[in-house]
């Protein structure tokens, strides 16, 4: 069983970064993220309930990461991966967080991380 669900493009606003000026303002970072989930299961009675809700995780994701003041994109990632893992029926997620316009040249930067459950 390889099924999963996805959100791709998320874009929450946050305090985030390592030099002094970035720790003045706000800026957007993009989140897509894999979550494994067996989506046979709401597929057979049509039930939303029985999904891993995207809508869900989304929203509690813009609240954390809204809130949060992270300097590594590594720390806000791993604790994003932890709050998937631990609240959602998610056994695996891969993440990337995407800086955009973080380094002059480059259209991104960031991290991507796969975790699992232990
Ligand atoms: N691996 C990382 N490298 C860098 C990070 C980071 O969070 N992880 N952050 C910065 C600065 O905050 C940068 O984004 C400002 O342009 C530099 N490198």
């Amino acid at each position: 069983m390889s099924d999963k669900v996805f959100i791709e493009g998320l874009e929450i606003e946050t305090l985030i970064g390592i030099y002094d000026w970035e720790r003045r303002i706000r800026q957007t970072l993009v989140f897509d993220i894999e979550m494994a989930f067996d989506n046979r299961i709401p597929a057979a009675s049509d039930d939303i309930a029985l999904t891993l809700n995207y809508k869900d995780v989304s929203k509690r994701l813009i609240d954390y990461v809204g809130q949060s003041s992270f300097g590594l994109v590594e720390t806000l990632a791993e604790r994003c991966a932890e709050i998937i893992l631990g609240e959602f029926n998610v056994s695996h997620v891969r993440l990337k967080l995407s800086k955009p316009g973080a380094v002059r040249g480059a259209r991104a930067v960031g991290v991507i991380i796969e975790r699992s459950r232990t």
